[in-house]
């Protein structure tokens, strides 16, 4: 029936029809090809769908579910075909099936069940199943501290969603009778190609809707993966989402917010910028029910997010509406207390802050709750102190600054898969990817002078390729969630240790295996001292297998790529000096000397002569595997003598296995664990995950201040 109705014909009307109650109607056309029997059948079981969607479990006829489940469009990203393929039907039909039972226990609505089954959720993960029940049931603040890639989005996303639809069924605000005229709701009651009225460009003003819950996230990629994660959570439930970020077109975020969308994922500048312009939808954001900070430590930090502040002021003045709202705070690394980096030690000193280190656990939990105004909460931490996953490797390279990008290049010709390669500056990101792009590694960059659109882009593409390289700063390193990443090599030891946990929790996530390698050259090794001691490391962490013998076929294609880049780099500046030179000669209308032109002309050329030779021997270079099958690693020293390989390996030997069995023979030879100080770690005290802090007293503002009895 679907693809019989293809055949709209224009409808010719008196232009009086649409002189009142019709704004930005164009046109009307007519199908041709309809089945009305079919047609009636949809309309009514849609109804009956998006008010059973909104209600709670086992209230739905089972037999009006099985048709909608068949014919179930994705109500935010309506088909425009409308067509349902068998596959789809084939997988909703598995959807039926699949046990949810483990989630019946939270009072999720059907309609969220549903979509938990179709993502083939079967059971929540430690954090969500400690926390879902005091979130849902008991309507609690909630400070979440567990492993990267635990699954904390939801633990904060279930709550709100059910929270949302709950709060509508009260106030009777179902969809169907808030359901505004926007272009996307006319698409959907069209998705099906059912109707015989093809309506177009309607652009109805919309009645406002409430703003319910605002998630506030340091970065945009994480912004924008939260609000994707949560969409497919909330398929079934008609909540609407959208994403406010810096980089974006203002306009189109403008018009994402006209529809006024029930939940807001945003970075806080961007928010705040739109607050102060007076958009209407955000003109609520003091009235939200549910405020939820990703990655919280790092939001608060001192000098960061000035933006934020000023935004929990201003939703945090009324006492009666904080009062009503419920919060929700998560960070891998929440209890985490690192040694302040050595370039803020300086700063610190001179403004005489209270210096981070001396801080407990307690302090930070307790700080973090005060500046946001939050009350009782309940904090559940399952991190024991690390942040990272029990399914992550960790070791480590120890070079010379120099060799550091042998080791890379060698791990990555040696050990294929998906790699995040982390930087500490955007000047080190761009290198690393000149010199591994002139090694044919197809790496992308990701840093934050890039536009956003290429930024998202490179997240695409790196998501899309299992052998991808993605070279990045610290922008990457919180909360992203790109399936299977193998490998995480820091190039530079991080600054800070939530840094190296943030960063390594980019793989081994959602119980995968992954490994994590720190590069470390001698300046170094401070700050790596300083890592293993905040995260409870007192034995240096083991040392990543490398073939040394194998390193001189790479040491030989690195050194070219970086002669040619140094010649590359000469050229562009030659060429940049001179054409600036005549530029400027010509618009003074003066005529530049011969001779310093063609000096530098020659010299750029003889540059560029060099660098094509360069580049043609490291193009045949790169034609040949750098480790030729049945290369056994074995070269011959200019005595002649042959150095022979300690152990001749599987090529694409998986590194995590290689760094396991280095592990196994290094726990018999006790000596390789290095103990690098008398460990004392002061560790919150637990129970079951939960934390219990001492009470909190009210002092002056409300929801400003609190102090311990
Ligand atoms: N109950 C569940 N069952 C199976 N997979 C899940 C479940 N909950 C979440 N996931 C998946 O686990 C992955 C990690 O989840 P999420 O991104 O929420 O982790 P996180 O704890 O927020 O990590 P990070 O600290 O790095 O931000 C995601 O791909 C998500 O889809």
């Amino acid at each position: 029936m679907v693809n019989k109705m293809k055949n709209w014909k224009p409808v010719e009307i008196d232009g009086n029809v649409f002189s009142s109650g019709f704004e930005g109607l164009i046109g009307i056309e007519e199908c041709t090809d309809y089945d009305l029997g079919d047609l009636v059948e949809t309309k009514n079981v849609k109804k009956k769908r998006k008010k059973d969607d909104t209600k709670q479990p086992n209230k739905a006829n089972k037999k009006v579910k099985e048709i909608i489940v068949k014919s179930e469009p994705n109500l935010l990203s309506p088909s425009k075909s409308g067509d349902t393929s068998i596959s789809e039907v084939t997988s909703l039909e598995d959807v039926e099936e699949f046990d949810t039972s483990a989630w019946l226990n939270f009072d999720l609505p059907e309609s969220i069940l549903k979509a938990l089954a179709e993502l083939k959720f079967k059971e929540p993960t430690q954090i969500q199943s400690l926390t879902l029940p005091s979130a849902i049931l008991g309507r609690k603040n909630i400070l979440g501290a567990a492993e990267t890639g635990s699954g904390k989005t939801l633990a904060f996303g279930l709550p709100i969603l059910t929270g949302i639809l709950k709060i509508k069924e009260k106030d009777g605000d179902n969809i169907e009778e808030n359901s505004d005229d926007s272009e996307e709701e006319l698409e959907d009651l069209d998705e099906n190609g059912h109707g015989c009225v093809n309506a177009y460009k309607i652009k109805e003003k919309h009645p406002q809707k409430p703003l319910y819950a605002l998630i506030l996230t340091p970065t945009r990629e994480l912004a924008m993966q939260i609000k994707s994660h949560l969409t497919k959570v909330a398929k079934y439930t008609g909540i609407n989402i959208a994403v406010v970020v810096g980089g974006m077109a203002a306009v189109k975020q403008e018009r994402l917010l006209g529809k006024f969308p029930e939940i807001v994922v945003a970075t806080p500048g961007r928010l705040w910028e739109l607050i102060q312009q007076g958009n209407q939808h955000l003109s609520q954001v003091d009235k939200i029910r549910f405020l939820a900070i990703d990655e919280t430590d790092r939001m608060l930090e001192r000098g960061h997010f000035q933006e934020l502040h000023s935004l929990i002021e201003k939703i945090n003045v009324d006492e009666e509406i904080l009062k009503k709202r419920q919060s929700f705070v998560f960070s891998a690394t929440l209890t985490l207390i690192h040694d302040i980096p050595r370039h803020l030690i300086n700063k610190q000193k001179i403004k005489g802050r209270r210096n981070l280190k001396d801080m407990t656990p307690e302090q930070k939990l307790l700080k973090i709750v005060n500046s946001l105004g939050i009350k009782d909460p309940k904090i559940v931490d399952i991190t024991q102190g690390t942040g990272t996953s029990s399914t992550l490797t960790e070791c480590r390279i120890t070079c010379k600054i120099t060799d550091k990008d042998f080791y890379v290049y060698y791990f990555l010709q040696k050990h294929p898969g998906r790699t995040l390669i982390f930087c500490n500056s955007i000047g080190c990101v761009k290198r690393l990817n000149t010199l591994l792009t002139l090694l044919d590694c197809h790496p992308l960059p990701l840093h934050a002078s890039m536009q956003q659109r290429q930024r998202l882009k490179n997240l695409e593409r790196f998501t899309e390729d299992e052998l991808g390289i993605l070279i990045a700063t610290d922008v990457a390193a919180r909360g992203l969630d790109i399936p299977s990443v193998e490998h995480v090599l820091h190039y530079q030891t991080p600054r800070t240790s939530e840094s190296y946990v943030h960063r390594s929790g980019r793989t081994a996530r959602a119980s995968k295996e992954g490994i994590t390698v720190l590069l470390i050259e001698p300046t170094e090794l401070p700050n790596y001292l300083k890592l293993c001691r905040t995260l409870g490391k007192d034995e240096d962490l083991p040392i990543f297998p490398v073939q040394e013998n194998y390193l001189n076929a790479v040491k030989q294609r690195v050194n070219l790529a970086r002669e040619l880049d140094k010649l590359q780099l000469q050229v562009k500046k030659a060429t940049s000096e001179t054409g600036w030179l005549e530029k400027a000669a010509e618009e003074m209308d003066i005529i530049v000397d011969d001779m310093a032109k063609r000096y530098d002309t020659k010299e750029a050329q003889k540059s560029k002569k060099l660098a094509e030779i360069k580049r043609k021997h490291l193009a045949s270079m790169l034609s040949k595997p750098v480790f030729p099958k049945g290369f056994s690693g074995k070269y011959p020293l200019a005595t002649g003598e042959l150095v022979l390989p300690m152990e001749v390996t599987d090529q694409n030997e998986k590194a995590v296995d290689v760094m396991k069995a280095a592990v196994e023979t290094y726990s018999k030879q006790k000596s390789r664990f290095v103990k690098l100080y008398k460990g004392n770690k002061k560790q919150l005290e637990r129970k079951d995950g939960v934390i219990k802090l001492p009470k909190f007293k009210n002092e002056g503002k409300k929801g400003k201040k609190f102090k311990r009895k």
